[in-house]
């Protein structure tokens, strides 16, 4: 990149004012040239138009449209529920919004684990149908040959090891792993993923030490939930960052900001103001 353009990397290092230049795509190598540069990034979920488009105006390089929706969206209890064609309208909405954000489909449980054939079948429609840029799956070497034939077919693969939700009925609940000995299988899949050609790692509820190992062990970048400090990414669930969900949040999310009191407060203001006749008042009626 020139120097005189002033538009390089599309975060952290690009100098062009607002709007001066179309909006530059986040590529999965602009990540991995911030773990070269040691600059952590962050990423969020983002389910819908409005938070997509917010948080790509903030900054957010990457925007993971979760199977979390099954419990951030759908209401189900667990992520297990929710199907392709129940995430497939909310990462169109979401491709459609993000203007610089590299944006990442979740493949949900079922959805990949059956064949390598089902696996890029599934990653297919999510880039077709969806507009993602690149998809994500739970596993490690186990899984290491759906992650090649995915990337083969010319799709950019996350994946995502330590405490894999869709197989918390094997793991034994929302736990901890990589803890003691098990370090070392950690660090396995996530060589194993690499190798298979993911382009990131998302590490959940692993020891900080064990992620630390990774995170050095690596070319790619790996992204934290609950992994300690020295991911090259973080990930948060945007409900829980935002204080929306109400349920006692795991130790690893930080609330910054109360948007459950904010929207609760306004809909009893706004049933307040009609239960009083306060609203509509004059300004908001036609005549
Ligand atoms: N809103 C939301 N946030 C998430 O982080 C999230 C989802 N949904 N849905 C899919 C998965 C499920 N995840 C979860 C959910 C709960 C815990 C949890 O209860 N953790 C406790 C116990 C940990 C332990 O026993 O060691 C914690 O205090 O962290 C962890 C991960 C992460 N993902
Ligand atoms: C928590 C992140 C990594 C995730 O997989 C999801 O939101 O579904
Ligand atoms: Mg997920």
């Amino acid at each position: 990149m020139s120097e005189n353009t002033e538009v390089a990397a599309p975060y952290g290092t690009g100098t062009a004012p607002r709007g001066a230049q179309p909006a530059k795509r986040v590529r999965v190598h602009h990540l991995r040239e911030l773990k070269q540069r040691g600059e952590p990034w962050p990423m969020l979920t983002a389910y819908d138009m409005y938070t997509a488009e917010l948080f790509d105006e903030a900054g957010i390089p990457v925007l993971l449209v979760g199977d979390s929706a099954a419990n951030n969206v759908y209401g189900y209890e667990t992520s297990l529920p929710v199907t392709v064609d129940e995430l497939i309208p909310l990462v169109r909405a979401v491709s459609r919004s993000a203007k610089r954000a590299l944006v990442v489909a979740d493949l949900p449980f079922g959805s990949y684990q059956v064949s390598v054939e089902q696996a890029v079948a599934t990653a297919v429609r999510f880039m077709k149908e969806g507009g993602a840029h690149a998809v994500k799956l739970e596993g490690g070497a186990a899984f290491a040959p759906h992650v090649r034939a995915i990337t083969t077919a010319g799709i950019p693969v996350m994946g995502h090891i330590g405490f894999t939700p869709q197989s918390e009925h094997n793991l034994g609940g929302y736990r901890v792993q990589g803890r003691g000995e098990n370090g070392d299988s950690v660090v396995a899949d996530a060589v194993a993923l690499q190798a298979a050609g993911a382009f990131a790692v998302v590490m959940e509820m692993v020891p900080a030490e064990v992620a630390k190992r990774v995170t050095h062990e690596l070319d790619v970048p790996t992204v934290g939930i609950g992994a300690g400090p020295d991911c090259d990414g973080q990930v948060l669930v945007w409900q829980d960052m935002l204080g929306l969900r109400r349920a006692k949040a795991p130790r690893f999310v930080k609330r910054y900001a109360d948007l459950a009191g904010v929207v609760l407060g306004a809909a009893e203001r706004f049933a307040a103001d009609v239960r009083g006749g306060e609203f509509p008042g004059p300004e908001h009626a036609f005549h």
